[in-house]
């Protein structure tokens, strides 16, 4: 297939990824389509592989200032995130987390139609999104459920509800690290509903040179950090090779 992925980007198909490395199923019930930025040194590096025009008129056009627009709104929320953390309004574009960001769409379709297997297999399996944050839309069908206190054994799973107009926002591992878990990446899973399901993912991602490094307001003698540093690119990198490793 023309456009299968390369570094990702372009076409996945069903079953290719296991976001929850443990389970035995043969991987998630999902195909979805990436692309990521549009200008810059990333842009270069990892060209985006779009279908071509005589088979979709206007559809790359389209994607690319969904790109714009989804992308400004999750740099405006940064801005709100920082400042909730008593930081400056562009700590996130100071610490060069926002300087060619890896922030990627992703198109889902969830199938209809499970198969049948002794192990049970999910549309996206349990797991948290790798970066800062997350930009949902759906397209209103159920399956996408979240567990609140990820901690707690056995974990209790909540339907979230899409509301027309707005965002789903989840928390990604490296808030998580930033600030020490005082924001926790949410667990989620989207469940086979055996109904077709679309989504519309932006996980926004810090540059892969940026050092991820826990706040100093979020730390204490008596509260160290709970994570090392670590650079964006070589978490993301590792993230990606578990989830993609039974490929
Ligand atoms: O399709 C959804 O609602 C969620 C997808 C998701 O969690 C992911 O791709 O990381
Ligand atoms: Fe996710």
């Amino acid at each position: 297939m023309a456009l299968l992925r390369r570094d990702l980007l372009g076409y996945t198909p069903l079953y290719a990824e296991k976001l929850d490395p443990s389970l035995s199923s043969i991987g998630d019930s999902k195909e979805s389509f990436y692309f990521g930025s549009l200008k810059g040194v990333l842009a270069q590096r990892y060209p985006n592989q779009w279908p071509s025009e005589g088979i979709l008129p206007s559809w790359r056009q389209t994607m690319e200032c969904y790109y714009k627009n989804v992308l400004s709104v999750g740099r405006k929320l940064l801005g709100l995130i920082a400042l909730a953390l008593d930081l400056e309004e562009d700590f996130f574009e100071k610490v060069g987390a926002l300087n060619d960001p890896t922030a990627v769409v992703r198109l889902l379709r969830y199938p209809g139609e499970v198969i049948s297997s002794d192990v049970e297999t999910y549309g996206a399996s349990a797991h948290s999104d790798y970066g800062m944050v997350t930009l949902l839309l759906t397209d209103g069908v159920p399956g996408l459920q979240v567990c609140r206190d990820k901690s707690k054994q056995p974990h209790t799973w909540e339907d979230v509800p899409a509301i027309k107009g707005e965002f789903i926002v989840n928390i990604g591992d490296m808030m998580e690290r930033w600030t020490n878990g005082l924001f926790r990446s949410t667990l989620h899973r989207v469940m086979p509903v055996g109904k077709e399901r679309y989504s519309v993912v932006f996980f926004l991602d810090p540059n892969p040179d940026c050092n991820v490094k826990c706040l100093e307001s979020c730390c204490s003698e008596t509260c160290p950090p709970r994570f090392p540093p670590i650079l964006a690119g070589d978490y993301i990198k590792e993230r990606f090779r578990l989830t993609y490793a039974t490929s």
